[in-house]
């Protein structure tokens, strides 16, 4: 079989999430860059290739057996099953809702409202609005951290890595990105410090893509401070 081939890009949360996933079931991966964000020109998202890839122009997707998946937490569900191993949904039914509960508000309920063409579309410029994402993805945290006060042991669910996990930090860098102060929740700000140093996780870190610049963009600086 070949490797499975993700659409990727460093700067891209939603793929972040799904790296997580394939490291920490040890699924080997080829990497295919889409440059989403491009000054002066549209991003790659939006070529005539891509979008037979995935009609709705946003990266991930995955090819992998002779299927072509899209939407990141389809793609780690679709994992989970494919690949029950090293599990990322807890055995326990309601430890298994909660983890699906804070995936879904981290990727339906704080994630869409900060994504590019959202901030692009909000200012009569087109440009990136940077205090839209701030505001949307604070609302968020403050929601979030009354939820995974609840939940928590030593991740986001109890003491087991879960899908949670693997979009709880890359949402966390989205915030460092937007200056917001992630200490000033300090749950969020917990759980993703435990796992900067696991495996899986410091493998799909953005400074580990092949399309990372050698130089981070200036807006960028203070998610890698
Ligand atoms: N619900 C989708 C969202 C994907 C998404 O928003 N991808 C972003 C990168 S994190 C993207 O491709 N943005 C391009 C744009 O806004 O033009 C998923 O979870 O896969």
């Amino acid at each position: 079989m070949s490797k499975p081939l993700l659409y990727s890009c460093w700067m891209s949360s939603c793929a972040w999430r799904v790296r997580i996933a394939l490291h920490l079931k040890q699924i080997d991966f080829n990497v295919k860059t889409i440059s989403i964000l491009k000054t002066g020109e549209p991003g790659d998202q939006y070529s005539e290739e891509f979008e037979k890839i995935n009609p709705m122009k946003y990266i991930p997707a995955l090819e992998i057996h002779g299927h072509t998946l899209i939407e990141s937490l389809s793609i780690i569900n679709y994992l989970e099953e494919a690949y029950p191993k090293r599990r990322l949904l807890p055995k326990d039914i309601f430890q298994r809702t909660k983890a699906r509960a804070i995936s879904d508000v981290i990727c339906s309920g704080i994630q869409p409202l900060q994504n590019l063409k959202v901030q692009k579309f909000s200012r009569p410029d087109g440009n990136l609005n940077f205090e839209w994402a701030s505001f949307w993805i604070s609302q968020g945290f403050s929601s979030l951290e009354n939820i995974l006060k609840e939940s928590t042991g030593d991740y986001c669910v109890g003491n087991e890595i879960t899908m949670a996990d693997c979009c709880l930090v890359p949402q966390v860098a989205n915030a460092r990105r937007y200056k917001i102060e992630v200490s000033s929740y300090p749950t969020i700000a917990r759980i993703d410090k435990a796992l900067q140093d696991h495996e899986a996780f410091r493998k799909a870190h953005p400074s580990q893509q092949p399309d990372f610049p050698k130089e981070v963009p200036a807006s960028f600086a203070s998610q890698f401070k």
